[in-house]
């Protein structure tokens, strides 16, 4: 039995930060940062029949030809993804009245419809890109057995491409739902190697009057390759899905909107109709 300060739900049965009751989780569930994103994908379904909001966590739940989905915000970062990968899991494998783990394992399909910033010149701004894999450089993989995910990719490769990383930076790989990138193939967006980081500015390369204390390290990163795939932008979610995503038995798939150029050190001059497009893009396909 998991103890109420391991898992901590709410006197009305939802999870402590989610504020989602188990009997209202659908198999298939979106996830923005932005939790304004979040009427902008469940404006397309054709019924909304739940809506929560706690902090940044906002869910909207309905139908779509016939079909129970979800939008949730996770907010900005590794750090709460991991609450929300625990709680979306927690409220489809625990049982909330006895605290056991469920032997039937149930297994949710997320999908992550996020902005980005390219670092290859010929991704360009305005672009859509699917993350194949992921690259994470905040400390989650101190905490949890990420190295699991290692098993995905070739060893021998990734010994050599981890020495482009900065040394003292934490370093893991993760893989999307294979079956996800299958199913979304024919939208025929850019796929790539998302590197997701810690923070916005220094953790992406950027300076403003603080300087980055790693030389050359956007350059570095843009320079080194993982078999055939090359870094290709960087957001701040997608390593942290994917990782949490095969350790608990959840298929993922990142889709990116790439609002910067790094190296062009361009920046889209219409982002919000380029997500808008994104989660038309998204929504519509196949559903
Ligand atoms: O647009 P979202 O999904 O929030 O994603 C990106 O934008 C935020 C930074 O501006 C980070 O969360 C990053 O991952
Ligand atoms: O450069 C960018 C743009 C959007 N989101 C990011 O995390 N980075």
């Amino acid at each position: 039995m998991i103890s109420s300060t391991d898992l901590i739900i709410n006197s009305n049965g939802t999870a402590y930060h989610l504020a989602i009751h188990p009997d209202q989780l659908p198999n298939r569930i979106f996830m923005v940062g932005d939790p304004e994103r979040v009427p902008m994908v469940s404006q397309y379904f054709d019924k909304i029949t739940d809506k929560i909001h706690k902090r940044e966590f906002v869910s909207h739940f309905g139908e779509k030809n016939g079909e129970r989905i979800g939008v949730i915000s996770s907010g900005i970062g590794p750090d709460n993804v991991e609450i929300v990968m625990t709680e979306l899991d927690a409220l489809a494998n625990i049982n909330f009245k006895t605290r056991e783990i469920k032997s039937h394992k149930r297994k949710l399909q997320l999908i992550r419809i996020g902005t980005s910033g390219s670092i290859q010149e010929d991704i360009p701004v305005d672009s859509f890109l699917v993350s194949k894999a992921a690259i994470g450089i905040d400390n989650l993989s101190d905490f949890y057995d990420f190295d699991e995910n290692l098993k995905d990719f070739n060893s021998d490769e990734v010994e050599v491409f981890k020495q482009n990383f900065p040394k003292n930076t934490s370093f893991y790989l993760s893989k999307s739902s294979d079956e996800l990138v299958k199913k979304y193939k024919n939208l025929n967006f850019i796929e790539g190697l998302t590197v997701s980081t810690p923070g916005f500015y220094a953790p992406q390369g950027r300076e403003i009057r603080l300087k980055n204390n790693k030389k050359n390290y956007l350059e570095q990163i843009r320079n080194c390759r993982l078999g055939q795939l090359k870094p290709s932008n960087l957001e701040m979610e997608t390593a942290a899905y994917y990782a949490f995503g095969k350790l608990l038995g959840h298929k993922v798939l990142s889709f990116n909107a790439i609002l910067a150029n790094r190296v062009t050190k361009e920046f889209s001059k219409k982002p919000d109709f380029q997500i808008e497009r994104l989660i038309e893009l998204v929504i519509n396909y196949e559903l």
